[in-house]
């Protein structure tokens, strides 16, 4: 099959948009529904840096998207329209690409996203994905990182840490007393958790400072304090962890630190005054939206960690960095 048959067969029937012209032209052409503003993000996957190179393609189409939808739910967008980039390493058997479309169309319907069109180049190298996502927010623009203000609740959707455990567990690095523990957690990271769609109207109604959980929890909270030139408390022990991650944090693999400073989470970390809390509540209800409550923003610079005695001590962490 050559590129232009793989397009087609691949990847034309994810081009549901008119305006993308099957896939068969230069360009895509996009407008933004009426009354809503556009925004644009982008993220990279790259073999042996975000995933295994033995991970099933159809799970790195999926977090793949995952990766790109966190920053864009994040911001209160609603994800609409993609471009995919695919440089697919020379050595790889090509007839793998069917079960990246599958993981691809997967999550594309899902989301009520149309692929607009892409790139499809191959390498000596490692396989590459570049997603970059367009999506529609309301008129009054992105919720940003910088908006917390004084007396801001800090509240964070899903659990924290499954991620990087799940790491640990597809390498074979981690034995638990409950063995589909390990696997659910290799799931998580081949399949990141993320909010479901309605966070996105939340965070738009209620929320001052927003930002996805990528390169940990503290760092992430962190670009908040900084962009908004506020302290942030983080509780330590309302941060939620997923049963599995109790389960590791009980016999010992890892310690509470690691959890909220390793990333690889795409959860919503996002802030929002006191009165607030009753819609936030509401809306976690209705929607069946997982939210905690998970610290407070006050005067100063930086990230505190607040230990069970109530005594606050500063954590520095950087979060993940390529270099
Ligand atoms: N090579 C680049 N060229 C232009 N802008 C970039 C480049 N790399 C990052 N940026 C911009 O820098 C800002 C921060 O990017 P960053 O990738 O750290 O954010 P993120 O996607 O939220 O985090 P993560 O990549 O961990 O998911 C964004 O505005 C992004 O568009
Ligand atoms: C094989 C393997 N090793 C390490 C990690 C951890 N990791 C890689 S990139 C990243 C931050 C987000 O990426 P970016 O900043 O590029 O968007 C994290 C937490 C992984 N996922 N897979
Ligand atoms: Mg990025
Ligand atoms: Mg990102
Ligand atoms: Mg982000």
């Amino acid at each position: 099959m050559n590129e232009f048959d793989l397009i087609k067969t691949y990847f034309a029937p994810l081009a549901t948009s008119p305006d993308a012209f099957g896939l068969e032209d230069d360009v895509a052409s996009l407008n933004p529904p009426d009354g809503r503003q556009l925004i644009i993000t982008t993220d990279s996957l790259v073999e042996g840096v975000h995933f295994l190179s033995e991970d099933p393609l159809e799970t790195v189409a999926q977090k793949l998207l995952r990766v790109n939808i966190s920053d864009v739910l994040a911001k209160g967008g609603t994800p609409w329209a993609a471009v995919l980039s695919l440089t697919w390493p020379s050595g790889r058997d090509v007839r793998q690409i069917s079960s990246f479309a599958d993981g691809l169309k997967a999550d594309l319907e899902h989301w009520g996203i149309s692929l607009m069109g892409g790139d499809t180049t191959s390498t000596p190298g490692p396989l590459m994905l570049g997603f970059t996502l367009l999506a529609h927010c309301p008129q009054t623009g992105p919720i940003r990182r910088a908006g917390a203000k004084q007396g801001d609740d800090i509240w964070v959707t899903g659990t924290i840490g499954d991620g990087y455990l799940g790491l640990k567990a597809a390498r074979g690095e981690l034995s638990l007393s409950r063995p589909e523990d390990v696997a659910l957690l290799a799931w998580r990271y081949r399949v990141p958790e993320i909010p479901d769609l309605s966070i996105a109207d939340l965070i738009s109604n209620v929320a001052h400072a927003s930002a996805d959980v990528s390169d940990g929890l503290v760092a992430d909270i962190d670009h908040i304090a900084k962009a908004s030139n506020f302290q942030a408390v983080i509780a330590l022990d309302d941060v939620p962890f997923s049963s599995a991650a109790k389960l590791c944090l009980e016999e010992k693999k890892v310690g509470r630190l690691e959890l909220i400073t390793k990333g690889d989470d795409y959860q919503t970390v996002f802030t929002a005054p006191p009165e607030a809390k009753a819609a936030i509540l509401r809306a976690s209800l209705q929607h069946g939206l997982d939210i905690t409550k998970i610290g407070k923003i006050q005067s100063g610079q930086g990230v505190l960690l607040q230990r069970s005695n109530g005594a606050t001590i500063p954590i520095r962490s950087e979060g993940w960095k390529h270099f």
